[in-house]
């Protein structure tokens, strides 16, 4: 008998269990694949490993001087390797033995939950059966979702995760998709050699503000990629070498060496048991502020990527920090905060998450777009800058390119969404991400002076822009 049960030990279920220990309780954790989940095996470290290396050479590449020193391409073998180091050579002994040295306790197999609070757990035919006193957490993630198209998945194509773990590199890679998954892909291949062919039925990183696509297009156009926003793929094969035929629904035709498919999640549930307490397998978890399963009778949390809140490894791991106190406050029978804002509630999910898509030009954005702030019924100005003329991006790079918009509700006058996009703007963005969770007034932002000559300046100019 433990005091919480959590089925899966990727980042979110990982920090869950820290936090349950950390308040005094005794807590299990499920694990059927690798601890650390999704994200440190085939998503974002091996990812943004991949990416990296590039990013630096095309940085010393824009500069004179720096320039001159880089005398030869990419490094491809390099690059993989260095990726399999971040990747841990897909062994888990480094984050098993944080889990023994946090007291969390590890059983490894299938968890399946069989009847309130008790979870069956089946690894190579035997069963074990645990029970949580107070609570189970569901922290399963979520995979890659395929498609309905004709012949797709006998061409086995690769998902995000052959492509994060991939040996070698394709010499024509085909993506169906125009998300982050893809976007990043197909900026990564391009870099290590691959010729890209990026199938974008709905444009490229549609759902950010518009000028992010623009300029992530533009880029991998010019570093030879093909991008063909409104594309759709009616049917695929692979012939007995190995080649990938495509056909699109206006019957052109495409051949590729590989086939990635990025089209977005589906989520971990189809064998975790939800039918045995009434709710429907494969389907996503619904929670409310303090990530307690809706009508599944109070003891059932679910946090991370299942609950298809933000899909990203902090806001997950945001959320594993709120479930896992709210549990041990509910087990004590402490004050719950689960109001706006409150230590048990995961508010900034609603409209502060920040996210990197690290492609190149770096797209950072925290919060709303101008079209997702007016769709929510905001009264809103839009204000705009070029980066390129900030004093520190010109400094940064020769032939910086970029674009900041901040997104402002004029009735409160403060911050809903910011958006950057240019090279190396990752860091830049928790000041933005600050803004909008502090809600600090447009008054008061004139007074944080950013340094000069920074690529920061750029907040000072649309201040000025916005008028005072
Ligand atoms: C290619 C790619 C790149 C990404 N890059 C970034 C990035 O740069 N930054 C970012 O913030 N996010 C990124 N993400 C998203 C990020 O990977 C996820 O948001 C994150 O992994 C979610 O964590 P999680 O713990 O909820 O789920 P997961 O990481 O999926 O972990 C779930 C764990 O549960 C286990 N599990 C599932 N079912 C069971 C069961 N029944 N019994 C036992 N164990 C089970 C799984 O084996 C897994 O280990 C990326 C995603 C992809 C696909
Ligand atoms: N740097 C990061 O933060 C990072 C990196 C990678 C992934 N992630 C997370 O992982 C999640 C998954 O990423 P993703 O790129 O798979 O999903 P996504 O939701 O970002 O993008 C899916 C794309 O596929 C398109 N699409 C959907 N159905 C399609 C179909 N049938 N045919 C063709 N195109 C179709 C959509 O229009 C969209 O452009 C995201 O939610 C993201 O937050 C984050």
């Amino acid at each position: 008998m433990y005091d919480v049960v959590v089925i899966g030990a990727g980042p979110v279920g990982e920090n869950v269990a820290d936090r349950i220990v950390r308040g005094g309780l005794t807590v299990a954790v499920v694990e059927r694949e690798l601890v650390g989940g999704e994200c440190s095996y085939w998503a974002c470290m091996p990812t943004k490993a991949l990416l990296r290396s590039s990013a630096a050479l095309q940085a010393a590449r824009r500069l004179p001087g720096a320039r001159e020193a880089v005398t030869g391409d990419l490094d491809a073998a390099a690059v993989l390797r260095r990726r399999d180091a971040f990747a841990s050579n897909w062994t888990d002994d480094g984050q098993v033995a944080w889990l023994e040295s946090a007291g969390i306790t590890l059983y490894r197999g299938q968890g399946r939950i069989t009847s309130e609070r008790v979870v069956e757990v089946t690894l190579d035919g035997s069963t074990t059966t645990l029970t949580a006193r107070h609570a189970v957490v569901v922290a399963t993630g979520s995979s890659a979702l395929l498609p309905d198209i004709t012949g797709l998945r006998e061409a086995v194509p690769w998902t995000s995760r052959e492509a994060a773990a991939a040996q070698e590199v394709p010499a024509r890679l085909a993506v169906i998709g125009g998300g982050v998954v893809a976007s990043e892909m197909a900026t990564a291949f391009t870099s290590l050699g691959s010729t890209v062919t990026m199938l974008a039925r709905d444009g490229v990183l549609h759902l950010a503000e518009p000028f992010a696509g623009e300029l992530v297009t533009q880029s991998l156009r010019q570093a030879g990629a093909s991008v063909r926003t409104g594309a759709e793929v009616a049917s695929v094969s692979r012939d007995s070498d190995g080649v990938v035929h495509l056909t699109l629904t206006d019957g052109e035709r495409i051949d590729a060496d590989e086939l990635l498919v990025a089209i977005g999640r589906t989520p971990n549930t189809q064998d975790i048991g939800l039918d045995s307490i009434g709710l429907k397998p494969g389907s996503w978890l619904t929670v409310d502020d303090t990530l307690r399963v809706v009508d599944a009778g109070g003891w059932l949390y679910a946090a991370g990527d299942v609950n298809r809140r933000a899909l990203l490894t902090h806001q997950g791991k945001y959320q594993a920090r709120a479930v896992g106190d709210v549990i041990v406050a509910r087990a004590e029978g402490a004050p719950v905060e689960d109001g706006r804002w409150g230590r048990h509630a995961a508010t900034a999910d609603e409209r502060a998450v920040p996210q990197v898509v690290f492609t190149d030009p770096e797209v950072a954005s925290v919060g709303l777009t101008a079209a997702a702030a007016q769709a929510a019924g905001l009264r809103v100005r839009v204000v705009d800058y070029d980066l390129a003329a900030v004093a520190g991006s010109a400094l940064h790079a020769d032939g910086y390119q970029g674009h900041a918009r901040m997104v402002v509700d004029e009735d409160r006058h403060v911050l809903v969404g910011f958006t950057l996009v240019g090279p190396d703007v990752a860091e830049l963005l928790h000041a933005a991400t600050i803004a909008v969770v502090g809600e600090v007034p447009l008054d008061r932002l004139w007074h944080a002076v950013p340094a000069y000559p920074t690529v920061s300046e750029v907040w000072l100019r649309l201040l000025e822009a916005y008028g005072r």
